[in-house]
C-alpha cells in the first residue's frame, strides 16, 4: 500500500518502482506509483478537506501538528533507521534529521505568528487589519537528500497556515515518505489533509500540471525547478516556491588556526557525502606558504575521513551516495575536471560495484580557465588558489547560482568587505556553509531559488495577505466629498 489518499492506504495503479539501500544494493522498498487518476483523487480529497481544516483555529491545527511531533519523538530511532537505510546517510546523522523535523514545528509556529500574524492600525473612522489566508491545495515535492526534514519544512508551515497538501516525495526515498505519513496518521490528522502520491516522473508531472492545485512548494535540483517554472508560466494565480541547488564558494584568507579552518572545510564540503545543497563546491585558498600549509593539512584530513555503511558500529563521517549511478556520475565529473586541466590531490573513487560507496575527493582546478558552473552533488571539492582577494570574490560570484557562501578569516574587515560583495542567500563567517538554521530564511538567489525562501520565511509563501478596513456599523461622515449630498 504505497499511497495515502483521503485517509486510506491504497495500492498504486501506476508503474512499479523500487528504492535500494545504497550501501549494499539490497531492496529497501517496492511498490507502484500513483496513476493520473489517483493523482486526481488525491487533489480532490485535499480540496474536500480544505474548508474544514482552514476553518479550525490555529490552536486546533497546532494540537494535531504537535501530536505529530510527539509521534516523531516516540519513533525517532525507527524513522532515523528508515532514512539511513534508504539514503545511506550514517545513523548518527539521520537522528539529527529527525530532530530537525521535531524542531521545525516550534519554529514554524513562531514564524506563523511573527510573519503572518494579525496587524491592526487606526484609520479615519475605522480600523485597518492585515491578516493572512491559506492558498488551498498545495503540492509539496521533496528531494532525496533530506527526505524527512525538507518536505516537512514545507508541509508543517503549510498546515499551520491552513493549507492542505498533496505530497510527492522523491522516487528514491518512498519508504521514508510512507513512514512519515504513518506518523501523521497516528497523530490523528483528518482525512485528506495530507495525501501521499508516490511515483516517478509521470506522477510528478501529473501533479505539477494539475489544474486543481493552488500552489507548489519544491525542493530539488535546479533543472527540475526550472522545468516547473516554465510549466507554471502563464499561471500567475498559482504560488510556486523553488528551493534549488548551488555551486557554493568558500574563501579562506587569513586564519591562524589551520585545524579550525580544515574542520570548517570538511563540514562544508563532505558532510552528507557532499549531498547538501549548501555544500561548498569551490574552495578558494591564497597562494603562498600559509595557503600551502592549509592545503597540506586538508589533503591529510580528507584522506582520513572515515567512510562506511550507515549502520557500522564505528560510525563513519560519510556514508554512500544515494545510488551507484550517482557514484559513477561523481567519478565522471572528476574525470571531466581532470581532462580540463585539474590536478587530483585526493582521488574520489567508486569503492564497490552495485553500491553508492565512494571515497572523498579534492581536485585543484586553478589551471582551468573555463571552469564548468555545475553543481556536482557529491564529495568532490574543487580547490582554487588565488593571489588577489577581490579577484577571488569576483570568481566566487561567477556562478549562475547563489545559495550559500562562506569566508574563513580572522579579520573582521575582510568579513565586512566579503559580506558586502558576495552574492548568496546564506553567507557565513568562520562557520561551515552547511547546517543552516531553521530559525532564519533559507533560500538563494540566481538559479538557486525564486525569491521565496523557506525555513523561517516559509510562512510567507504559505499564505496570502488580506487587507481589510473595518467599522462596526455603517455611518455617514461628518463632511462629505465635494459634489456629494445625502
Ligand atoms: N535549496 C534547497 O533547499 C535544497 C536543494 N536541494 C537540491 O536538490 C537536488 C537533489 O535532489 P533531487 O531529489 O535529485 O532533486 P530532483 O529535482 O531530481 O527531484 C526533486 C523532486 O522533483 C520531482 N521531479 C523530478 N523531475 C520532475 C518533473 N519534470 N516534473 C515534476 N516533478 C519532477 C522528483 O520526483 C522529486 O520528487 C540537488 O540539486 C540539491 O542541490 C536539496 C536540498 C535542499
Ligand atoms: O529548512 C530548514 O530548517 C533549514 C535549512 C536546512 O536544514 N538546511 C540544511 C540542509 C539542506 C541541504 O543543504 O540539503 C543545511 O543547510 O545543511
Amino acid at each position: 500500500m504505497s499511497l495515502f489518499i483521503n485517509g486510506q492506504w491504497l495500492a498504486g495503479e501506476g508503474p512499479a518502482f523500487q528504492s535500494l539501500n545504497p550501501a549494499d544494493g539490497s531492496l529497501a522498498w517496492e511498490g507502484r506509483g500513483a496513476s493520473p487518476a489517483q493523482v486526481d483523487a488525491a487533489v480532490a480529497a485535499a480540496r474536500q478537506a480544505f474548508v474544514a481544516w482552514a476553518d479550525k483555529s490555529v490552536e486546533e491545527r497546532l494540537a494535531i501538528i504537535n501530536a505529530f511531533g510527539e509521534q516523531l519523538k516516540a519513533n525517532k530511532e525507527a524513522l532515523a533507521r528508515t532514512i539511513a537505510e534508504e539514503t545511506g546517510k550514517p545513523f548518527w546523522e539521520t537522528q539529527t534529521e529527525v530532530a530537525a523535523m521535531i524542531g521545525k514545528i516550534a519554529i514554524s509556529s513562531r514564524a506563523y505568528e511573527e510573519r503572518t500574524g494579525l496587524v491592526e492600525n487606526d484609520v479615519a473612522g475605522g480600523r485597518a487589519f492585515i491578516r493572512h489566508k491559506p492558498h488551498g491545495v498545495v503540492a509539496v515535492f521533496g528531494p532525496y537528500n533530506f527526505p524527512g526534514h525538507l518536505p516537512n519544512g514545507h508541509m508543517v508551515p503549510a498546515l499551520i497556515s491552513g493549507n492542505v497538501v498533496v505530497f510527492k516525495p522523491s522516487e528514491l526515498t518512498p519508504k521514508t515518505a510512507e513512514h512519515t505519513l504513518k506518523l501523521w496518521e497516528a497523530a490523528g490528522l483528518p482525512a485528506g489533509v495530507i495525501n501521499l502520491v508516490q511515483g516517478e516522473l509521470e506522477t510528478g508531472k501529473a501533479l505539477a500540471g494539475h489544474a486543481g492545485i493552488d500552489g507548489l512548494f519544491f525542493t530539488g535540483s535546479s533543472n527540475t525547478g526550472q522545468l516547473l517554472h516554465k510549466q507554471f508560466g502563464g499561471r500567475p494565480e498559482k504560488i510556486l516556491a523553488l528551493e534549488m541547488g548551488g555551486n557554493n564558494p568558500l574563501l579562506v584568507r587569513d586564519v591562524a588556526d589551520i585545524k579550525g579552518a580544515v574542520h570548517e572545510i570538511l563540514q562544508s564540503g563532505y558532510i552528507s557525502t557532499g549531498q547538501r545543497c549548501t555544500c561548498a563546491r569551490r574552495l578558494f585558498v591564497p597562494k603562498g606558504a600559509k595557503g600551502d600549509e592549509l592545503v597540506n593539512a586538508l589533503v591529510t584530513a580528507v584522506k582520513a575521513i572515515k567512510v562506511g555503511g550507515q549502520f557500522d558500529e564505528e560510525q563513519p563521517f560519510m556514508g554512500p551516495l544515494i545510488s551507484e549511478k550517482a557514484a559513477l556520475g561523481m567519478v565522471a565529473a572528476q574525470d571531466k575536471l581532470k581532462a580540463l586541466g585539474g590536478e587530483v590531490l585526493v582521488e574520489l573513487k567508486h569503492l564497490q560495484t552495485g553500491t553508492g560507496r565512494v571515497s572523498p575527493g579534492l581536485i585543484d582546478v586553478t589551471a582551468i580557465s573555463d571552469l564548468p558552473d555545475e553543481e556536482y552533488f557529491g564529495p568532490l571539492v574543487q580547490l582554487i588558489r588565488y593571489d588577489d582577494f577581490d579577484a577571488a570574490i569576483e570568481q566566487a560570484n561567477n556562478t549562475r547560482y547563489g545559495l550559500s557562501a562562506g569566508l574563513l578569516s580572522d579579520s573582521r574587515d575582510d568579513w565586512d568587505y566579503f559580506f558586502r560583495r558576495i552574492r548568496a542567500g546564506i553567507v557565513n563567517w568562520n562557520k561551515q556553509t552547511t547546517g543552516a538554521s531553521g530559525a532564519a530564511p533559507f533560500g538563494g538567489v540566481g538559479a538557486s531559488g525564486n525569491h521565496r525562501p523557506s525555513a523561517y520565511y516559509a510562512a510567507d509563501y504559505c499564505a496570502y495577505p488580506v487587507a481589510s478596513v473595518e467599522a462596526e456599523a455603517v455611518s455617514a461622515p461628518a463632511s462629505l466629498a465635494p459634489g456629494l449630498s445625502l
